[in-house]
């Protein structure tokens, strides 16, 4: 991250409270460490947003500032799910000064950040885009050039959906797709190779730190 000119980038990651996050996941782990990973695909994925060239300036919006690291945080207020809080940090971007805004979802831990300047720098050729995920059927970042209106459609079938509301469809690396929600996912993210927050807690998990 480097400068705050317009032709940056503004990445806005939505992050909800650990504890009640990843809850695809209660089948497979401890509640303790199910909070913790949630935690550490945070703190990756706002890592890589941060070391991106491209980006100017990254905002986490949630309810819990811890998870906000070196990067902006917008408090939520009472949770009123994912779209809300969206829509809450685009416009508080945009109500500061923000041109090209990006919305990348706090779960992509493999995300290295030069994954991330390669999709934007594709995003800049069209008003609105978006990154299908590993599985094809969700988002894992949507984008808007400069007073592009943008209501991004995360949430069930958000590829589709973002497709129908005329967002580009780009490609981009395996480890920008690669979200995580469940075991298979984990399983294919520790293949592809984390960030080391999440090396650190599936480290832990091996070692039986979590009982
Ligand atoms: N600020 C905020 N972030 C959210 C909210 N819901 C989901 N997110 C974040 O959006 C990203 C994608 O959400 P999901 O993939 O559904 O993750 P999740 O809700 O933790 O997972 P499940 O409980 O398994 O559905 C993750 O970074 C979540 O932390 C919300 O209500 N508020
Ligand atoms: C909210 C989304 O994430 P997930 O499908 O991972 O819950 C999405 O893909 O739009």
């Amino acid at each position: 991250m480097s400068g705050s000119d317009a032709s940056r980038w503004t990445v806005i990651v939505p992050v909800k409270a650990p504890g009640r996050a990843k809850t695809r996941l209660a089948p497979h782990v401890s509640p303790a460490a199910r909070a913790a990973l949630a935690r550490a695909f945070a703190a990756d994925t706002v890592a890589a947003a941060l070391a991106a060239d491209s980006v100017a300036r990254v905002l986490v919006v949630g309810d819990d500032p811890s998870l906000a690291g070196d990067a902006e945080f917008l408090d939520e207020g009472r949770p009123a799910g994912l779209t809300a809080s969206i829509a809450l940090g685009i416009a508080h971007a945009r109500a500061t000064g923000a041109g090209a805004v990006a919305v990348l979802l706090g779960d992509v831990p493999c995300l290295p950040s030069a994954d991330l300047d390669a999709a934007l720098a594709a995003a800049a050729g069209h008003p609105l885009a978006f990154v299908p995920d590993a599985d094809g059927d969700g988002t894992t970042l949507a984008t808007a050039r400069p007073g592009v209106a943008f209501e991004p459609r995360f949430g069930v079938d958000s590829a589709a959906e973002h497709e129908r509301a005329g967002f580009a469809r780009l490609e981009a690396s395996a480890r920008l797709r690669r979200d995580v929600d469940t075991l298979a996912a984990l399983e294919e993210a520790i293949a592809l190779g984390t960030g080391p927050h999440t090396a650190r807690v599936v480290a832990a998990l091996a070692d039986g730190a979590f009982g």
